[in-house]
């Protein structure tokens, strides 16, 4: 019975290095007494290959026999969880077969995996939407819209809150899939959206988060010309007869470092682009502001176009998107003023002195200090002195030391990321005020949160904001993994069947090296706190108190020396370089400085500021999504998660942690909807698919691990009547 399983004329896959899997037939099969078993089989590649297995292997579906093709009818299902051999090869194929009949979408269980085309496809229009509007996920195919349309039919019907969570890796599509959902929930019930730039209505409100969020947080990376530099949970808000009545978001993590330093082929964000493309003259004049990039060491990057990209354009949109939000014009100049500020900033020349490694501004002639600190308010002797001098009090005296060169343009370049993340965390802030305002509160009867969250990320050098994004990815991957576990379970208890066998990897080992009491962000956080701290000290601390046992599976070191340290993630190694940890995780600027930015004769600059300093200790800014925002006096206050240290300032790991916590508790108290986005290929090509690449990618993002617990219960899944016909 078992040796039939491998009859002559069956359709098997072998690996391949190039195309990740292909065919093969059985040849022949031949049992012996001693219930050996020799099958030969031929590749596409017209290769023989022999094996010999046993009939008990046979049984068990042992893993060293090639997987099972699936009959042709299947070799486009809709379902990859319908499959009746569930395996890595015959999924790639249905998933590779769907794409290039121009099929975008494929479910796998609960889960909806969309491919990027990386081209226009017509099938997100008005008419498109009324199609899926009121319809379920059996009637029409598998779209980004029946995953909308679920969960405002449940949360409809059951009054829950519900989250569409989408991920994938960079330039997979999340934003933009993310977009259309929103599109779909703006426009269900009206019928239309109202496209007009002067449309004040909810709708088009909440659309017009997108592109302001998308000037000041996207920008060009090498893998996507719109890459998002942070994470963000948008709820919109509904009111008792399921109309929109207002948002809420939260961001994180805002990549700062792009602030002073982009990548060869890279940009800082679209925002700086835009304003220097786009302000008018006397806006220009005011601003001191050149229409060549080139001259801003913060935009000096080789690559300052994107194709089909018109900053100038986009400036236009942003400033409309701005105005629909609540923000008026005078606002809005105001940030200009602050951008361009930041600008300057960063041409401030810092050199050190010939005999000495002391630093030096020249607080006289440097022109671009003076207009640094003509739009930021700030004195300009007053800047120069507090950057290349450090003040230090010893026991109630204080003395002043010299910074090196290095060190002064640290904390030019730390002031500069300071206010640019602190007019994002500002924006935000304010959106929050705009959308969901008392009346949007009063009226709230439920919510659909789209989370838009970075993907694993797993590059040649991998630095702070790696480890950040991989450690949310751990905590997501959890939750994923004990969800499909749950539903699995329920599936066997109702047909009696025995589900304890069943094993999943459990990444809490992983997460406990992270946020575990004295894991990898608490010794972070203690050796950020240290005057004394460097990132060679963080690394020694990380070595000599995270080898033990208990962390031995996904803390490795060995290889890296004092440079870097390896954690062993679900989705794959990562060696993390220590250089920069310490200063990133800091993320502030000298108290001297904080004293300048809060007594700026610029007002604005001092509101912005004290957002930003308030971030992670008032509560507002961090408070559970579903709890109305305000800017209120932060005095006292300490995040959840955080300690309520005085004098401590929150850390950057302390403040996502603690953000993330915060979000994983939402998403609890949530229906969740998932969505994973894949990235065909690498070079953006239109409808071109790398079996590799997107096989890497269903296993990143949990698909397989999915599929291997749905069928360690059951092994394959036919219905009766499919089954009895064969
Ligand atoms: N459904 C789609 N149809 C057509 N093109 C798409 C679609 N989804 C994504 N793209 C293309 O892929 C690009 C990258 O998509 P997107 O910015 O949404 O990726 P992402 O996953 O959000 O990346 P990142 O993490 O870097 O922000 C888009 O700018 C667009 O050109």
């Amino acid at each position: 019975m078992a040796a039939s399983i491998y009859s002559k004329g069956t359709k098997v896959w072998f690996e391949d290095k190039e195309r990740g899997w292909i065919s093969g037939e059985v040849l022949s099969t031949s049992v012996h007494p001693d219930e050996s078993v020799d099958i030969t089989f031929i590749n596409e590649r017209q290769r023989e290959i022999s094996l010999r297995t046993t009939l008990k292997d046979i049984t068990n579906n042992a893993r060293n026999l090639p997987p099972l093709c699936n009959a042709q009818e299947y070799e486009q299902v809709d379902d990859l969880t319908h499959l009746p051999h569930l395996n890595e090869p015959s999924i790639l194929q249905v998933m590779l077969n769907r794409y290039s009949q121009q099929q975008l979408y494929t479910y796998s269980g609960i889960v909806l995996v969309a491919v990027n085309p990386f081209a226009d496809v017509p099938i997100y229009g008005q008419d498109v939407i009324q199609t899926y509007a009121g319809r379920n996920r059996d009637e029409l195919r598998p779209h980004l819209f029946t995953i909308a349309e679920e969960a405002y039919g449940a949360m409809q019907s059951d009054s829950q809150n519900q989250t569409i969570i989408v991920s994938g890796e960079s330039g997979a599509g999340k934003t933009e899939s993310a977009k259309y959902i929103m599109r779909y929930m703006a426009s269900v019930k009206s019928g239309s959206i109202h496209d007009t730039a002067t449309s004040t209505s909810v709708e088009h409100q909440v659309l017009a988060t997108n592109p302001i969020l998308e000037a000041f947080g996207n920008a060009k990376t090498s893998r996507n010309d719109n890459s998002s530099r942070f994470g963000k949970y948008i709820q919109i808000l509904f009111d008792d007869q399921s109309s929109i009545v207002g948002a809420r978001i939260r961001t994180y993590l805002l990549e700062r470092s792009r602030i002073s330093f982009q990548q060869r082929s890279e940009r800082n964000y679209h925002i700086f682009y835009q304003l220097c493309e786009g302000v008018s003259s006397e806006e220009r004049a005011n601003f001191g502001l050149d229409a060549d990039t080139t001259g801003y060491r913060y935009l000096s990057s080789s690559s300052i176009k994107i194709d089909n990209v018109d900053d100038a354009t986009n400036f236009s949109a942003t400033r409309q998107a701005l105005s629909v939000v609540g923000i008026d014009e005078e606002k809005q100049l105001a940030i200009f003023r602050l951008l361009a500020g930041i600008l300057h900033l960063g041409n401030i020349e810092v050199t050190h002195r010939r005999d000495a490694k002391d630093s030096i501004i020249d607080d006289k002639n440097d022109a671009a200090l003076q207009k640094a600190m003509e739009l930021l308010g700030i004195d300009p002797v007053e800047f120069a002195k507090c950057t290349t001098k450090k003040l230090i009090d010893a026991r109630g005296e204080k003395f002043s030391s010299a910074r090196t060169m290095d060190q002064a343009i640290g904390v030019r370049d730390g002031v500069a990321k300071f206010i640019y993340s602190s007019i994002f965390d500002w924006l935000v802030l304010r959106i929050n005020e705009s959308l969901s305002a008392d009346e949007a509160v009063q009226r709230e009867k439920s919510f659909i949160a789209v989370l838009d969250i970075y993907g694993f990320e797993h590059f040649q050098t991998n630095s702070f904001e790696q480890f950040c994004i991989n450690y949310a990815n751990e905590k997501l991957q959890q939750q994923f993994i004990s969800h499909v576990f749950k539903l699995e379970q329920a599936e066997y208890a109702e047909e009696a069947i025995d589900w304890t066998t069943i094993e999943f990897s459990d990444n809490q080992p992983c997460i406990n090296l992270i946020e575990g009491k004295l894991g990898i962000i608490a010794l972070l956080d203690e050796e950020s706190r240290l005057a004394t701290g460097t990132d060679e000290s963080l690394i020694d601390k990380l070595n000599s108190q995270l080898k033990t046992p208990e962390h031995k599976p996904v803390f490795k070191d060995h290889l890296h020396g004092n440079e870097a340290f390896l954690v062993a993630h679900y989705a794959g190694d990562v060696s993390y370089n220590i250089d920069g940890f310490l200063e990133k995780n800091r993320g502030t600027v000298p108290d001297e400085h904080k004293f300048l930015l809060t007594n700026s004769t610029n007002s604005f600059l001092r509101e912005v500021a004290e957002v930003g300093f308030n971030v992670g200790v008032d509560p507002h800014l961090h408070t559970a999504p579903g709890s109305p925002t305000k800017l209120v006096s932060p005095k006292n206050h300490v995040a959840p998660g955080l300690k309520a240290v005085s004098g401590r300032k929150p850390t950057q790991a302390s403040i996502f942690k603690s953000s993330l916590l915060t979000l994983m508790d939402a998403l609890q108290k949530t229906e969740i909807h998932y969505i994973r986005c894949i990235k065909p290929n690498e070079s953006k090509r239109p409808w071109g698919f790398d079996s590799p690449l997107v096989l890497a990618q269903l296993r990143a993002c949990g698909v397989l691990e999915t599929i291997r617990i749905t069928s360690a219960g059951y092994p394959t899944r036919w219905t009766y009547e499919d089954f009895a016909a064969r």
